[in-house]
């Protein structure tokens, strides 16, 4: 199915099937409380819904360190950030937990995923951290993903999940960030400190006024508060993805918003994923070197058809690694496309005009059947 989030304005509708869906500590321990079993089985009911639809579906859960107190008996949040990796360890185990036994209990598979920020500013692990991801998707496995907490120091914590959501959805590439709370959506004030915060209901992710009305977290057991997802929200833009904020304890939240009803805030992304991804690659990656293509190549590339093989390809220029951004040049020595290489220079001179069956014999080892997989390249000419 081709789910649609925002119809209700037709100009602003998104058409999607893959969703990244963050959850917040407070609705996942019910403030504090521990492991809110109820929510996770209505998560996970229409998860499973949503993926009998056609949807592809990543969950990021917070929640391990409110476990882990809860577990500890720990009363106090701890400041020393040993004893909150400790908590984490110990919190974690009961999210998966109660995960698993949610989504069993609707038929599904889920996947333990624990993330750092240098697991995905490193393009080698980026690159492998994506293939897993779109891997367990395709066998309809949920990833459950949380940051690594117990192996993240101060300066290299991602600090908030809602950052995390973001650069996930930016790593799948996913039509939308689904952003469950324990507020009904973003108000232009905190309405835990004012009761007249008016509601927003649909902006542009990105736009400056919406940072000035986001406050810290509301309870002791959140951390970001509402700035770090309106942050998120910019973030996940950058991948042409749009937002929304909305309450993770409204009935049937998400099959109603994958229906195209509006609930909650709906940010829009300024920029359609094409574009978006094009800017990103021609702003962030640096090119380390070129692969050559054949006439036939050249041609398939320019029609967008797949992936670029090994077969296409005559050899290789510079020097570059697995997960560098390369160009595509044709024969006439223009830049075809550009792309996320999966093979070092040095490999790719040795399985360039070799029909992909051949890569394991050559190398002794197949990272990817493709050069550079489609989803990750974008073609200029
Ligand atoms: N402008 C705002 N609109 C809505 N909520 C806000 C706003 N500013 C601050 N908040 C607070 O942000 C809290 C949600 O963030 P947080 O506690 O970090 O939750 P989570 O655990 O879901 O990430 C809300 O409970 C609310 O009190
Ligand atoms: N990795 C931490 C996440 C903390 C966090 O970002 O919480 P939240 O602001 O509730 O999304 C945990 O699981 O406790």
């Amino acid at each position: 199915m081709t789910a649609h989030i925002g119809q209700h304005n037709s100009s602003k509708a998104l058409n999607g099937k893959r969703l990244v869906i963050k959850v917040g500590s407070s609705l996942v321990t019910n403030g504090g409380q521990g492991v809110h079993m109820a929510s996770i089985h209505a998560w996970a009911s229409q998860i499973a819904t949503l993926t009998a639809q056609g949807c592809e579906v990543v969950l990021v859960s917070s929640g391990a360190i409110a476990e882990g107190l809860k577990r500890l008996g720990w009363a106090k949040r701890p400041k020393e950030i040993n004893e909150l990796q400790a908590a984490a360890a110990v919190g974690q185990m009961g999210l998966v937990h109660a995960y698993e036994i949610g989504f069993a209990a609707h038929g599904m598979t889920c996947a333990q995923v624990l993330l750092t920020h240098a697991d995905l500013a490193d393009r080698e692990r980026y690159l492998n951290a994506r293939s897993t991801l779109t891997t367990l998707m395709h066998h309809k496995v949920v990833p459950i993903i949380n940051e690594n907490d117990t192996v993240v120091t101060d300066e290299i914590r991602f600090g908030d999940n809602d950052t995390l959501g973001a650069l996930v959805t930016n790593l799948v590439e996913a039509d939308a960030l689904v952003i469950l709370t324990d507020q009904v959506g973003l108000f232009d004030s905190d309405p835990r400190k004012n009761p007249n915060a008016r509601f927003i209901h649909e902006d542009t992710a990105g736009n400056p006024e919406l940072e000035k009305m986001a406050g810290g977290a509301g309870s002791s057991v959140g951390t970001g508060g509402m700035i770090t997802k309106i942050l998120a929200a910019k973030r996940a833009a950058r991948s042409g993805a749009a937002t929304v904020i909305a309450s993770g304890r409204e009935p049937d939240v998400l099959v109603r918003l994958m229906q195209g009803e509006s609930v909650g805030t709906f940010l829009k992304a300024p920029m359609g994923r094409l574009a978006a991804r094009k800017q990103w690659m021609a702003d962030h990656l640096k090119m380390k070197g070129a692969v050559l293509l054949d006439a036939g190549a050249a041609v398939a590339l320019r029609a967008k058809k797949g992936s670029l093989l090994p077969i296409g390809v005559t050899g290789a220029q510079g020097q570059f690694q697995r997960g560098d951004v390369v160009a595509c040049l044709s024969p006439e020595g223009e830049e075809v496309a550009r792309g996320l290489v999966n093979y070092s220079a040095a490999e790719v001179n040795k399985i360039a005009k070799q029909p992909t069956s051949a890569i394991e014999s050559i190398l002794g080892y197949l990272d990817e059947p493709e050069l550079i997989h489609r989803d990750n390249m974008v073609v200029l000419s």
